[in-house]
């Protein structure tokens, strides 16, 4: 019999019991993560949404910036949503003064970028990379939503807000993917639908 896959949830801030729930709906074993040890035995690693500025000021207050960044250098998989995606990109805007990333991505990605009168958005996105994307739509739910506003040459964009959407956000990139690093501007764990995990799950599969 093969090991199970162990993935980890960074757990210092943000909403890790529903990405616990996720990859245990997928069989995984699920694994928090607040001390560097913890990393050790991880095929890969969530980070979640919350806010990236307190989460980065506690990634570092628990010694975990340097061996995360060591293992996300090192090709372990990692899958950021909202401000997880923050944490992974190489790039933000709208930071706060002292505020720093994992980096990762070769990204940049812009903070509170739908606006900050709205607190959330909807909308149904085409996302062929996952199963049934195209045939059935992902509902994407957005809070205080980061988009990518720019990608390097290596990233493979997955998904961006419909044309048809009202505003600046129509057209924006929300999720995508650059080898074993996967981010979404959205909020999978909340909706039940386990595509997007699903995806991820295989990408560490294969890593
Ligand atoms: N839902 C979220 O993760 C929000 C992200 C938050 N606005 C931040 O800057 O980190």
């Amino acid at each position: 019999m093969t090991a199970p896959t162990r993935i980890g949830v960074l757990a210092v801030q943000g909403d890790v019991r529903e990405h616990v729930h996720a990859l245990e709906c997928l069989r995984v074993q699920a694994i928090t993560v607040r001390r560097p040890h913890e990393l050790d035995e991880l095929d890969g690693i969530v980070i979640p949404g919350g806010e990236s500025t307190v989460m980065d000021k506690l990634v570092r207050a628990f010694g975990l910036q340097g061996p995360l960044r060591d293992r996300i250098t090192a090709g372990m998989p990692a899958y950021g949503s909202c401000a997880g995606m923050i944490m992974l990109a190489d790039r933000v805007t709208d930071a706060t003064a002292d505020q720093q990333t994992l980096g990762g991505m070769d990204i940049t990605v812009r903070r509170n970028a739908f606006g900050r009168q709205v607190d959330s958005f909807e909308a149904d996105l085409s996302v062929p990379a996952i199963r049934d994307g195209v045939a059935e739509p992902l509902r994407a739910v957005f809070i205080r939503a980061p988009w990518v506003e720019d990608v390097g040459a290596d990233v493979e964009v997955l998904a961006r807000v419909p044309e048809s959407a009202e505003g600046a956000a129509a057209g924006k990139v929300v999720m995508a993917r650059q080898g074993s690093l996967l981010v979404t501007s959205f909020h999978p764990e909340v909706t039940g639908d386990l595509r997007v995990h699903e995806y991820f799950v295989d990408l560490v599969r294969g890593a």
